[in-house]
Protein backbone atom coordinates (compact mmCIF):
# COMPACT_ATOMS: atom_id res chain seq x y z
CA UNK A 1 0.00 0.00 0.00
CA UNK A 2 1.51 3.52 -1.27
CA UNK A 3 0.82 6.52 1.05
CA UNK A 4 1.09 8.77 -2.21
CA UNK A 5 -2.14 6.46 -3.43
CA UNK A 6 -4.84 8.89 -2.44
CA UNK A 7 -7.20 8.86 -5.29
CA UNK A 8 -10.90 9.66 -3.28
CA UNK A 9 -10.94 12.56 -0.54
CA UNK A 10 -13.54 13.84 1.72
CA UNK A 11 -13.52 17.27 2.93
CA UNK A 12 -16.39 17.18 6.17
CA UNK A 13 -15.99 20.83 7.23
CA UNK A 14 -16.33 23.93 5.77
CA UNK A 15 -12.90 24.85 3.81
CA UNK A 16 -12.27 27.62 0.47
CA UNK A 17 -13.01 26.35 -2.57
CA UNK A 18 -9.71 26.93 -3.84
CA UNK A 19 -9.13 23.41 -1.70
CA UNK A 20 -10.95 20.84 -3.82
CA UNK A 21 -10.21 22.66 -6.94
CA UNK A 22 -6.37 22.35 -6.31
CA UNK A 23 -6.69 18.61 -5.41
CA UNK A 24 -9.32 18.19 -8.60
CA UNK A 25 -7.09 19.73 -11.19
CA UNK A 26 -3.21 19.60 -10.15
CA UNK A 27 -3.35 16.08 -8.39
CA UNK A 28 -6.20 14.11 -10.77
CA UNK A 29 -7.97 13.39 -7.01
CA UNK A 30 -11.58 12.94 -6.93
CA UNK A 31 -12.91 15.16 -3.93
CA UNK A 32 -16.31 15.10 -2.18
CA UNK A 33 -17.45 18.24 -0.31
CA UNK A 34 -19.65 17.23 2.58
CA UNK A 35 -19.44 20.31 5.38
CA UNK A 36 -21.68 19.23 8.50
CA UNK A 37 -21.60 15.87 8.35
CA UNK A 38 -22.01 14.27 11.49
CA UNK A 39 -20.11 11.26 13.61
CA UNK A 40 -22.67 8.71 12.47
CA UNK A 41 -22.49 9.80 8.81
CA UNK A 42 -18.49 10.60 8.97
CA UNK A 43 -18.52 6.80 10.38
CA UNK A 44 -20.82 5.27 7.15
CA UNK A 45 -18.47 7.12 4.54
CA UNK A 46 -15.20 6.80 5.40
CA UNK A 47 -14.67 4.06 4.47
CA UNK A 48 -14.66 5.12 0.60
CA UNK A 49 -11.87 7.63 0.71
CA UNK A 50 -7.86 7.75 0.98
CA UNK A 51 -7.79 11.29 2.72
CA UNK A 52 -10.18 13.09 5.03
CA UNK A 53 -9.63 17.15 5.31
CA UNK A 54 -10.84 18.85 8.30
CA UNK A 55 -10.93 22.16 9.98
CA UNK A 56 -11.73 21.90 13.57
CA UNK A 57 -15.21 20.72 13.87
CA UNK A 58 -15.08 16.95 12.91
CA UNK A 59 -13.70 15.17 15.47
CA UNK A 60 -11.32 12.61 13.66
CA UNK A 61 -11.73 10.13 16.90
CA UNK A 62 -10.19 6.43 16.88
CA UNK A 63 -13.27 5.27 15.76
CA UNK A 64 -13.31 6.77 12.73
CA UNK A 65 -9.59 5.89 11.97
CA UNK A 66 -10.79 2.47 12.23
CA UNK A 67 -13.62 2.96 10.03
CA UNK A 68 -11.47 4.27 7.72
CA UNK A 69 -9.80 0.98 6.14
CA UNK A 70 -8.14 2.54 2.97
CA UNK A 71 -7.36 5.84 4.77
CA UNK A 72 -3.92 6.83 4.44
CA UNK A 73 -4.14 10.64 5.39
CA UNK A 74 -5.61 13.35 8.00
CA UNK A 75 -5.12 16.84 6.42
CA UNK A 76 -5.86 19.89 9.18
CA UNK A 77 -6.81 22.88 7.07
CA UNK A 78 -5.19 24.93 10.37
CA UNK A 79 -3.00 24.26 12.93
CA UNK A 80 -3.92 22.48 15.88
CA UNK A 81 -4.51 19.35 15.28
CA UNK A 82 -6.49 18.08 19.09
CA UNK A 83 -9.46 17.54 16.96
CA UNK A 84 -7.57 14.11 15.81
CA UNK A 85 -6.45 11.04 17.30
CA UNK A 86 -2.78 11.71 16.39
CA UNK A 87 -1.96 8.47 18.17
CA UNK A 88 -4.56 6.24 16.84
CA UNK A 89 -3.50 7.91 13.24
CA UNK A 90 0.05 7.09 14.17
CA UNK A 91 -0.51 3.29 15.10
CA UNK A 92 -3.05 2.89 11.90
CA UNK A 93 -0.39 4.36 9.57
CA UNK A 94 -2.36 7.14 8.41
CA UNK A 95 -0.35 10.48 8.43
CA UNK A 96 -1.79 13.41 9.93
CA UNK A 97 -0.69 17.05 8.49
CA UNK A 98 -1.36 20.45 9.16
CA UNK A 99 -0.70 23.86 7.91
CA UNK A 100 0.62 25.73 10.82
CA UNK A 101 1.35 29.24 9.51
CA UNK A 102 -1.82 29.86 6.86
CA UNK A 103 -3.84 31.13 10.12
CA UNK A 104 -1.64 33.19 12.45
CA UNK A 105 -1.86 36.21 11.74
CA UNK A 106 -5.50 36.04 11.73
CA UNK A 107 -5.53 34.24 15.01
CA UNK A 108 -3.03 37.25 16.11
CA UNK A 109 -5.30 39.95 14.74
CA UNK A 110 -8.01 38.66 16.44
CA UNK A 111 -6.12 38.38 20.25
CA UNK A 112 -4.85 42.41 19.36
CA UNK A 113 -9.01 43.09 18.59
CA UNK A 114 -10.13 41.70 22.24
CA UNK A 115 -7.66 43.61 23.97
CA UNK A 116 -8.67 46.92 22.56
CA UNK A 117 -12.39 45.68 23.01
CA UNK A 118 -11.50 44.40 26.35
CA UNK A 119 -9.77 47.85 26.74
CA UNK A 120 -13.01 49.81 26.10
CA UNK A 121 -15.69 47.32 26.01
CA UNK A 122 -16.04 48.03 22.79
CA UNK A 123 -18.72 45.27 22.01
CA UNK A 124 -20.44 46.13 25.50
CA UNK A 125 -21.20 49.39 24.74
CA UNK A 126 -22.16 48.65 21.06
CA UNK A 127 -24.98 46.46 22.39
CA UNK A 128 -26.06 48.91 24.83
CA UNK A 129 -26.76 51.68 21.57
CA UNK A 130 -28.54 48.44 20.11
CA UNK A 131 -30.83 48.41 23.08
CA UNK A 132 -31.58 52.44 22.77
CA UNK A 133 -29.31 53.37 25.71
CA UNK A 134 -26.84 56.65 25.62
CA UNK A 135 -24.32 55.36 28.71
CA UNK A 136 -21.32 57.23 28.81
CA UNK A 137 -20.66 56.99 32.57
CA UNK A 138 -21.16 53.18 32.02
CA UNK A 139 -18.38 52.96 30.10
CA UNK A 140 -15.33 54.39 31.34
CA UNK A 141 -12.43 52.70 29.73
CA UNK A 142 -8.98 52.71 30.35
CA UNK A 143 -5.82 53.21 27.83
CA UNK A 144 -3.40 50.53 26.84
CA UNK A 145 -0.23 52.75 26.16
CA UNK A 146 2.03 52.41 29.02
CA UNK A 147 0.76 49.13 30.28
CA UNK A 148 1.73 45.32 30.16
CA UNK A 149 0.88 42.72 28.04
CA UNK A 150 2.15 38.87 29.52
CA UNK A 151 2.32 37.13 26.39
CA UNK A 152 1.99 32.88 27.06
CA UNK A 153 3.24 30.70 24.48
CA UNK A 154 5.69 33.27 21.98
CA UNK A 155 5.85 30.44 18.86
CA UNK A 156 3.55 32.07 15.79
CA UNK A 157 0.88 33.28 17.20
CA UNK A 158 2.41 35.03 20.11
CA UNK A 159 5.20 36.68 18.20
CA UNK A 160 2.84 38.82 15.89
CA UNK A 161 0.69 39.56 18.93
CA UNK A 162 3.10 41.38 20.64
CA UNK A 163 4.66 43.20 17.34
CA UNK A 164 1.05 44.45 17.11
CA UNK A 165 0.69 45.38 20.91
CA UNK A 166 3.97 47.39 20.70
CA UNK A 167 2.79 49.77 18.29
CA UNK A 168 0.00 50.87 21.39
CA UNK A 169 3.25 51.14 23.55
CA UNK A 170 2.41 48.43 25.49
CA UNK A 171 5.19 46.90 27.35
CA UNK A 172 5.54 43.12 26.31
CA UNK A 173 6.78 40.48 28.32
CA UNK A 174 6.37 36.98 28.16
CA UNK A 175 7.26 32.86 29.07
CA UNK A 176 7.97 30.38 26.27
CA UNK A 177 9.96 26.84 27.69
CA UNK A 178 11.32 26.56 24.30
CA UNK A 179 11.64 30.00 22.49
CA UNK A 180 15.33 31.55 23.91
CA UNK A 181 14.93 34.56 25.31
CA UNK A 182 17.09 36.02 22.89
CA UNK A 183 15.01 35.25 20.26
CA UNK A 184 12.52 37.05 21.73
CA UNK A 185 14.06 40.19 22.71
CA UNK A 186 14.43 40.63 18.56
CA UNK A 187 10.58 40.94 18.71
CA UNK A 188 10.85 43.13 21.98
CA UNK A 189 9.82 40.79 24.40
CA UNK A 190 10.97 40.04 27.70
CA UNK A 191 11.26 36.69 28.82
CA UNK A 192 10.86 35.91 32.97
CA UNK A 193 9.99 33.14 34.96
CA UNK A 194 6.29 32.48 35.14
CA UNK A 195 6.18 32.85 38.87
CA UNK A 196 6.92 36.79 37.60
CA UNK A 197 5.31 37.05 34.91
CA UNK A 198 1.78 37.49 37.43
CA UNK A 199 2.21 40.22 39.37
CA UNK A 200 3.34 42.68 36.52
CA UNK A 201 0.58 42.23 33.80
CA UNK A 202 -2.64 44.52 33.16
CA UNK A 203 -3.48 41.78 30.36
CA UNK A 204 -2.28 38.51 29.82
CA UNK A 205 -2.83 36.26 26.69
CA UNK A 206 -2.11 32.55 26.07
CA UNK A 207 -0.94 31.35 22.95
CA UNK A 208 0.01 27.88 23.45
CA UNK A 209 -0.87 24.17 22.54
CA UNK A 210 -3.34 22.60 24.85
CA UNK A 211 -1.12 19.80 26.51
CA UNK A 212 -0.98 18.62 29.69
CA UNK A 213 1.25 20.87 30.88
CA UNK A 214 -1.13 23.80 29.59
CA UNK A 215 -4.08 23.06 31.19
CA UNK A 216 -4.95 24.93 33.84
CA UNK A 217 -2.05 27.25 32.95
CA UNK A 218 -4.04 30.04 34.57
CA UNK A 219 -5.55 29.21 37.41
CA UNK A 220 -7.08 29.64 41.29
CA UNK A 221 -3.33 30.08 42.01
CA UNK A 222 -2.12 32.20 39.09
CA UNK A 223 -5.40 34.71 39.33
CA UNK A 224 -4.40 35.00 42.86
CA UNK A 225 -0.73 36.53 42.08
CA UNK A 226 -2.06 38.92 39.29
CA UNK A 227 -3.14 42.72 39.92
CA UNK A 228 -6.55 42.96 41.03
CA UNK A 229 -8.33 43.54 38.05
CA UNK A 230 -6.43 41.51 35.00
CA UNK A 231 -8.17 40.73 32.14
CA UNK A 232 -7.12 37.58 30.24
CA UNK A 233 -7.21 36.57 26.57
CA UNK A 234 -7.66 33.02 25.30
CA UNK A 235 -7.80 32.54 21.71
CA UNK A 236 -5.99 29.04 21.67
CA UNK A 237 -7.98 26.41 23.06
CA UNK A 238 -10.23 26.06 25.59
CA UNK A 239 -9.30 25.02 29.19
CA UNK A 240 -5.85 26.82 28.94
CA UNK A 241 -7.33 29.13 31.09
CA UNK A 242 -9.27 26.75 33.81
CA UNK A 243 -13.10 28.16 32.92
CA UNK A 244 -13.99 27.85 36.55
CA UNK A 245 -11.55 29.63 38.47
CA UNK A 246 -11.98 32.76 35.63
CA UNK A 247 -15.55 32.49 36.86
CA UNK A 248 -14.67 32.59 40.36
CA UNK A 249 -12.12 35.51 39.65
CA UNK A 250 -14.54 37.52 37.46
CA UNK A 251 -17.31 37.25 39.90
CA UNK A 252 -14.76 38.64 42.83
CA UNK A 253 -12.86 41.27 40.95
CA UNK A 254 -9.75 39.53 40.89
CA UNK A 255 -10.46 39.51 36.88
CA UNK A 256 -11.51 42.52 35.07
CA UNK A 257 -12.44 40.90 31.93
CA UNK A 258 -12.01 38.18 29.52
CA UNK A 259 -11.65 37.97 25.72
CA UNK A 260 -12.30 34.36 24.89
CA UNK A 261 -12.53 32.30 21.37
CA UNK A 262 -12.42 29.33 22.20
CA UNK A 263 -13.67 26.66 25.15
CA UNK A 264 -13.13 23.49 27.30
CA UNK A 265 -16.73 22.26 25.09
CA UNK A 266 -17.95 23.78 21.95
CA UNK A 267 -20.24 25.45 21.54
CA UNK A 268 -20.17 25.67 25.14
CA UNK A 269 -23.36 24.13 26.97
CA UNK A 270 -22.45 25.63 30.44
CA UNK A 271 -23.59 29.35 30.27
CA UNK A 272 -22.09 31.20 32.90
CA UNK A 273 -18.49 32.74 31.47
CA UNK A 274 -20.24 33.52 27.75
CA UNK A 275 -23.25 35.27 29.92
CA UNK A 276 -20.77 37.33 32.47
CA UNK A 277 -20.82 41.32 31.36
CA UNK A 278 -17.37 41.25 31.74
CA UNK A 279 -16.53 38.32 28.77
CA UNK A 280 -16.25 38.69 25.17
CA UNK A 281 -16.81 35.45 23.73
CA UNK A 282 -16.86 34.29 20.12
CA UNK A 283 -17.82 31.21 17.90
CA UNK A 284 -14.23 30.64 17.16
CA UNK A 285 -13.66 33.15 14.89
CA UNK A 286 -9.38 33.20 15.31
CA UNK A 287 -8.87 31.41 11.56
CA UNK A 288 -12.39 32.68 10.12
CA UNK A 289 -10.97 35.03 7.72
CA UNK A 290 -11.14 34.66 3.70
CA UNK A 291 -7.42 35.23 3.79
CA UNK A 292 -6.45 32.35 6.32
CA UNK A 293 -8.77 30.54 5.04
CA UNK A 294 -7.68 30.65 1.45
CA UNK A 295 -4.45 30.01 2.50
CA UNK A 296 -4.97 27.09 4.50
CA UNK A 297 -7.22 25.34 1.92
CA UNK A 298 -4.85 25.99 -0.67
CA UNK A 299 -1.89 24.38 1.16
CA UNK A 300 -3.43 21.23 2.42
CA UNK A 301 -4.36 20.97 -1.04
CA UNK A 302 -0.54 21.79 -2.37
CA UNK A 303 0.74 19.34 0.69
CA UNK A 304 -1.56 16.21 -0.53
CA UNK A 305 -0.86 17.07 -4.31
CA UNK A 306 2.72 17.03 -3.55
CA UNK A 307 2.70 13.86 -1.54
CA UNK A 308 0.55 12.53 -4.46
CA UNK A 309 3.30 13.61 -6.99
CA UNK A 310 5.84 11.89 -5.01
CA UNK A 311 7.86 14.98 -4.86
CA UNK A 312 8.04 16.29 -1.22
CA UNK A 313 6.04 15.42 2.08
CA UNK A 314 5.06 18.95 4.05
CA UNK A 315 3.48 19.68 7.25
CA UNK A 316 3.23 16.05 8.44
CA UNK A 317 3.06 15.97 12.21
CA UNK A 318 3.82 12.16 12.79
CA UNK A 319 6.26 10.82 10.18
CA UNK A 320 9.58 11.56 10.40
CA UNK A 321 10.97 8.38 9.01
CA UNK A 322 8.06 8.85 5.66
CA UNK A 323 9.74 12.30 5.62
CA UNK A 324 13.16 10.89 4.96
CA UNK A 325 11.87 9.11 2.50
CA UNK A 326 11.43 12.03 -0.06
CA UNK A 327 14.39 13.46 0.48
CA UNK A 328 16.62 13.04 -2.42
CA UNK A 329 20.04 11.89 -0.21
CA UNK A 330 18.21 9.71 2.17
CA UNK A 331 15.55 8.29 -0.08
CA UNK A 332 17.73 5.34 -1.61
CA UNK A 333 18.73 4.53 1.91
CA UNK A 334 15.56 3.95 3.20
CA UNK A 335 14.93 1.75 -0.33
CA UNK A 336 17.82 -0.28 0.89
CA UNK A 337 16.40 -0.53 4.62
CA UNK A 338 13.39 -1.81 3.81
CA UNK A 339 14.24 -3.98 0.88
CA UNK A 340 17.41 -5.76 3.80
CA UNK A 341 14.78 -6.03 6.02
CA UNK A 342 12.33 -7.80 3.55
CA UNK A 343 15.27 -9.77 2.61
CA UNK A 344 16.16 -10.82 6.03
CA UNK A 345 12.44 -11.69 6.80
CA UNK A 346 12.60 -14.21 3.75
CA UNK A 347 15.72 -15.36 4.87
CA UNK A 348 14.74 -16.76 8.68
CA UNK A 349 11.67 -18.48 9.24
CA UNK A 350 10.40 -16.84 11.56
CA UNK A 351 10.98 -13.08 13.01
CA UNK A 352 11.77 -12.30 16.83
CA UNK A 353 13.74 -10.98 19.10
CA UNK A 354 17.37 -8.51 18.57
CA UNK A 355 17.75 -6.93 14.98
CA UNK A 356 20.73 -4.59 14.87
CA UNK A 357 21.30 -2.23 12.45
CA UNK A 358 24.88 -0.92 12.06
CA UNK A 359 25.69 1.94 9.98
CA UNK A 360 29.06 3.32 9.03
CA UNK A 361 29.89 6.65 7.27
CA UNK A 362 29.68 10.14 7.84
CA UNK A 363 26.95 10.89 6.35
CA UNK A 364 25.05 7.83 7.87
CA UNK A 365 25.79 9.15 11.70
CA UNK A 366 22.13 10.28 12.54
CA UNK A 367 20.41 8.07 10.03
CA UNK A 368 19.92 4.76 12.41
CA UNK A 369 15.97 6.16 13.71
CA UNK A 370 14.64 6.71 9.79
CA UNK A 371 16.77 3.35 9.32
CA UNK A 372 15.28 1.11 11.83
CA UNK A 373 11.93 2.12 10.92
CA UNK A 374 12.88 1.19 7.29
CA UNK A 375 14.04 -1.68 8.13
CA UNK A 376 11.13 -2.90 10.35
CA UNK A 377 8.86 -1.78 7.81
CA UNK A 378 10.71 -4.32 5.10
CA UNK A 379 10.79 -6.70 8.13
CA UNK A 380 7.12 -7.46 8.58
CA UNK A 381 6.05 -6.61 5.08
CA UNK A 382 3.21 -9.38 5.08
CA UNK A 383 2.63 -10.52 8.02
CA UNK A 384 1.20 -7.00 8.82
CA UNK A 385 -1.29 -5.04 6.38
CA UNK A 386 -0.86 -1.60 7.14
CA UNK A 387 2.96 -1.57 8.08
CA UNK A 388 4.52 1.70 6.85
CA UNK A 389 7.44 4.15 7.93
CA UNK A 390 4.62 6.10 9.73
CA UNK A 391 3.64 3.42 12.26
CA UNK A 392 7.39 0.84 12.07
CA UNK A 393 8.32 1.12 15.17
CA UNK A 394 5.52 1.37 17.00
CA UNK A 395 4.77 -2.11 15.32
CA UNK A 396 8.29 -3.89 15.96
CA UNK A 397 7.74 -3.62 19.92
CA UNK A 398 4.20 -4.77 19.91
CA UNK A 399 5.59 -7.69 17.70
CA UNK A 400 7.99 -7.88 19.94
CA UNK A 401 11.12 -7.37 17.83
CA UNK A 402 13.76 -5.09 19.02
CA UNK A 403 15.37 -2.74 16.22
CA UNK A 404 18.44 -0.87 17.41
CA UNK A 405 21.08 0.59 15.93
CA UNK A 406 24.64 1.80 16.22
CA UNK A 407 26.86 3.87 14.33
CA UNK A 408 30.64 3.36 13.22
CA UNK A 409 32.23 6.49 12.37
CA UNK A 410 35.19 6.66 10.25
CA UNK A 411 36.83 6.87 6.96
CA UNK A 412 35.52 3.82 5.65
CA UNK A 413 32.55 2.42 3.61
CA UNK A 414 29.46 3.82 3.75
CA UNK A 415 27.59 0.78 4.74
CA UNK A 416 24.30 -0.55 6.36
CA UNK A 417 24.52 -3.42 8.13
CA UNK A 418 21.64 -5.81 9.33
CA UNK A 419 21.52 -8.49 11.53
CA UNK A 420 19.46 -10.98 13.33
CA UNK A 421 18.72 -15.04 13.94
CA UNK A 422 22.33 -15.29 13.34
CA UNK A 423 22.10 -13.71 9.74
CA UNK A 424 24.09 -10.52 9.09
CA UNK A 425 23.33 -8.27 5.80
CA UNK A 426 25.43 -5.55 4.35
CA UNK A 427 24.45 -3.38 1.72
CA UNK A 428 25.19 -0.33 0.37
CA UNK A 429 24.74 2.19 -2.69
CA UNK A 430 25.73 2.31 -6.14
CA UNK A 431 24.75 5.21 -7.99
CA UNK A 432 21.89 5.86 -5.77
CA UNK A 433 20.85 2.22 -6.16
CA UNK A 434 20.63 -0.21 -2.95
CA UNK A 435 22.60 -3.13 -3.65
CA UNK A 436 23.53 -5.44 -0.98
CA UNK A 437 27.07 -6.33 -0.86
CA UNK A 438 27.49 -9.38 1.68
CA UNK A 439 25.46 -12.57 3.17
CA UNK A 440 26.97 -13.42 6.06
CA UNK A 441 30.59 -14.64 4.66
CA UNK A 442 29.44 -14.62 1.31
CA UNK A 443 30.93 -11.69 -0.63
CA UNK A 444 29.59 -10.68 -3.93
CA UNK A 445 31.92 -10.41 -6.40
CA UNK A 446 29.84 -7.20 -7.87
CA UNK A 447 27.01 -5.32 -5.93
CA UNK A 448 23.50 -6.87 -6.25
CA UNK A 449 21.09 -4.25 -7.11
CA UNK A 450 17.94 -4.96 -4.90
CA UNK A 451 15.44 -4.57 -7.29
CA UNK A 452 12.70 -6.45 -8.78
CA UNK A 453 11.92 -10.51 -8.25
CA UNK A 454 15.37 -12.26 -6.95
CA UNK A 455 16.37 -16.08 -6.53
CA UNK A 456 18.71 -16.66 -4.34
CA UNK A 457 20.25 -20.15 -2.95
CA UNK A 458 23.42 -21.40 -1.31
CA UNK A 459 26.21 -22.82 -3.44
CA UNK A 460 27.37 -21.81 -7.28
CA UNK A 461 25.02 -21.08 -9.52
CA UNK A 462 23.85 -24.15 -11.68
CA UNK A 463 23.09 -21.98 -14.88
CA UNK A 464 22.23 -24.34 -17.69
CA UNK A 465 19.68 -25.64 -15.08
CA UNK A 466 18.52 -22.21 -13.93
CA UNK A 467 17.85 -21.00 -18.11
CA UNK A 468 15.76 -23.96 -18.56
CA UNK A 469 13.68 -23.77 -15.31
CA UNK A 470 13.05 -20.14 -16.16
CA UNK A 471 12.31 -20.22 -19.79
CA UNK A 472 10.04 -23.21 -18.78
CA UNK A 473 7.93 -20.76 -16.31
CA UNK A 474 7.88 -17.68 -19.14
CA UNK A 475 10.69 -15.92 -17.01
CA UNK A 476 14.53 -15.03 -18.09
CA UNK A 477 17.48 -14.43 -15.96
CA UNK A 478 18.52 -10.67 -15.92
CA UNK A 479 21.80 -10.80 -13.99
CA UNK A 480 23.68 -13.46 -11.95
CA UNK A 481 25.50 -12.56 -8.84
CA UNK A 482 27.65 -14.96 -7.40
CA UNK A 483 29.96 -15.19 -4.15
CA UNK A 484 31.95 -17.26 -1.97
CA UNK A 485 28.73 -18.76 -0.57
CA UNK A 486 25.21 -17.69 -1.62
CA UNK A 487 24.30 -17.04 -5.75
CA UNK A 488 21.71 -14.02 -6.60
CA UNK A 489 20.08 -14.13 -10.18
CA UNK A 490 17.54 -11.28 -10.96
CA UNK A 491 14.55 -12.59 -12.79
CA UNK A 492 12.09 -10.80 -15.38
CA UNK A 493 9.00 -12.08 -13.35
CA UNK A 494 8.11 -14.44 -10.19
CA UNK A 495 8.48 -18.33 -11.27
CA UNK A 496 5.67 -20.47 -9.59
CA UNK A 497 7.86 -24.17 -9.01
CA UNK A 498 11.25 -23.49 -8.14
CA UNK A 499 11.60 -26.80 -6.43
CA UNK A 500 13.83 -27.69 -9.66
CA UNK A 501 16.22 -25.39 -8.65
CA UNK A 502 16.99 -27.11 -5.54
CA UNK A 503 16.50 -25.48 -1.96
CA UNK A 504 16.11 -21.68 -3.27
CA UNK A 505 13.63 -18.87 -2.26
CA UNK A 506 12.56 -16.00 -4.39
CA UNK A 507 12.02 -12.56 -3.57
CA UNK A 508 10.28 -9.75 -4.80
CA UNK A 509 11.26 -6.31 -3.65
N1 LIG B 1 -8.60 30.51 17.79
C1 LIG B 1 -8.22 30.01 16.63
O1 LIG B 1 -9.02 29.94 15.69
C2 LIG B 1 -6.84 29.57 16.44
C3 LIG B 1 -6.16 28.98 17.47
N2 LIG B 1 -4.87 28.54 17.29
C4 LIG B 1 -4.20 27.94 18.45
O2 LIG B 1 -3.23 28.88 18.94
C5 LIG B 1 -2.23 28.18 19.65
C6 LIG B 1 -0.85 28.69 19.28
O3 LIG B 1 -0.59 28.48 17.92
P1 LIG B 1 0.85 28.80 17.29
O4 LIG B 1 1.35 30.09 17.79
O5 LIG B 1 0.72 28.59 15.84
O6 LIG B 1 1.70 27.63 17.94
P2 LIG B 1 3.29 27.54 18.05
O7 LIG B 1 3.61 26.11 18.14
O8 LIG B 1 3.95 28.36 17.00
O9 LIG B 1 3.58 28.24 19.47
C7 LIG B 1 3.19 27.67 20.66
C8 LIG B 1 4.25 28.02 21.69
O10 LIG B 1 3.79 27.61 22.97
C9 LIG B 1 4.95 27.30 23.71
N3 LIG B 1 4.62 26.56 24.92
C10 LIG B 1 4.44 25.22 25.10
N4 LIG B 1 4.19 24.95 26.39
C11 LIG B 1 4.19 26.14 27.06
C12 LIG B 1 3.99 26.51 28.40
N5 LIG B 1 3.75 25.60 29.34
N6 LIG B 1 4.06 27.82 28.72
C13 LIG B 1 4.32 28.75 27.78
N7 LIG B 1 4.53 28.46 26.49
C14 LIG B 1 4.46 27.16 26.12
C15 LIG B 1 5.78 26.51 22.72
O11 LIG B 1 7.13 26.45 23.12
C16 LIG B 1 5.58 27.30 21.45
O12 LIG B 1 6.60 28.24 21.24
C17 LIG B 1 -2.46 26.71 19.34
O13 LIG B 1 -3.16 26.13 20.42
C18 LIG B 1 -3.38 26.72 18.14
O14 LIG B 1 -4.15 25.57 18.02
C19 LIG B 1 -4.22 28.69 16.10
C20 LIG B 1 -4.85 29.26 15.04
C21 LIG B 1 -6.23 29.73 15.12
O1 LIG C 1 -6.03 26.34 13.42
C1 LIG C 1 -6.45 26.25 14.59
O2 LIG C 1 -5.80 25.76 15.53
C2 LIG C 1 -7.79 26.72 14.89
O3 LIG C 1 -8.20 26.68 16.03
C3 LIG C 1 -8.66 27.18 13.80
O4 LIG C 1 -9.77 26.35 13.79
P1 LIG C 1 -10.78 26.37 12.55
O5 LIG C 1 -9.99 25.97 11.34
O6 LIG C 1 -11.31 27.75 12.42
O7 LIG C 1 -11.85 25.37 12.88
Amino acid sequence: MSLSDIRRVLISDSLAPACAQILRTQGGIEVTESPGLTHQQLLSQIQDYDGLIVRSATKVTAEVLTAGSRLKLVGRAGTGVDNVDVECATKNGIIVMNTPTGNSISAAELTCGLVLSLSRQIPQAAESMRAGKWDRKKFMGSELYGKTIGILGLGRIGKEVAIRMQSFQMRTIGYDPIIPAEVTAQFGVQQFPLEEIWEQCDYITVHTPLLPSTTGLINDAAFSKCKQGVKVINCARGGIIDEAALLRALQSGQCGGAGLDVFIEEPPRERALVEHPLVISLPHLGASTEEAQNRCGEEIAQQIVDLVKDRALVGAVNAPALFKAFSPETKPWIQLGEAMGNLLQTLLPSINGNVQVTTSGEILKDAGSFLCSAVTVGLLRGNKEKINLVNGSLFAKSTGIQVSSQHFSGAGEIRLEVSGGGIQLVGSLSDSIPCLLKIGTSEFRSPVTLHGTLILWEGSAPLLKLTEVLSEAGSQLEMLHVSNGHSVAGISSPVSDLSLLGPCIQITL
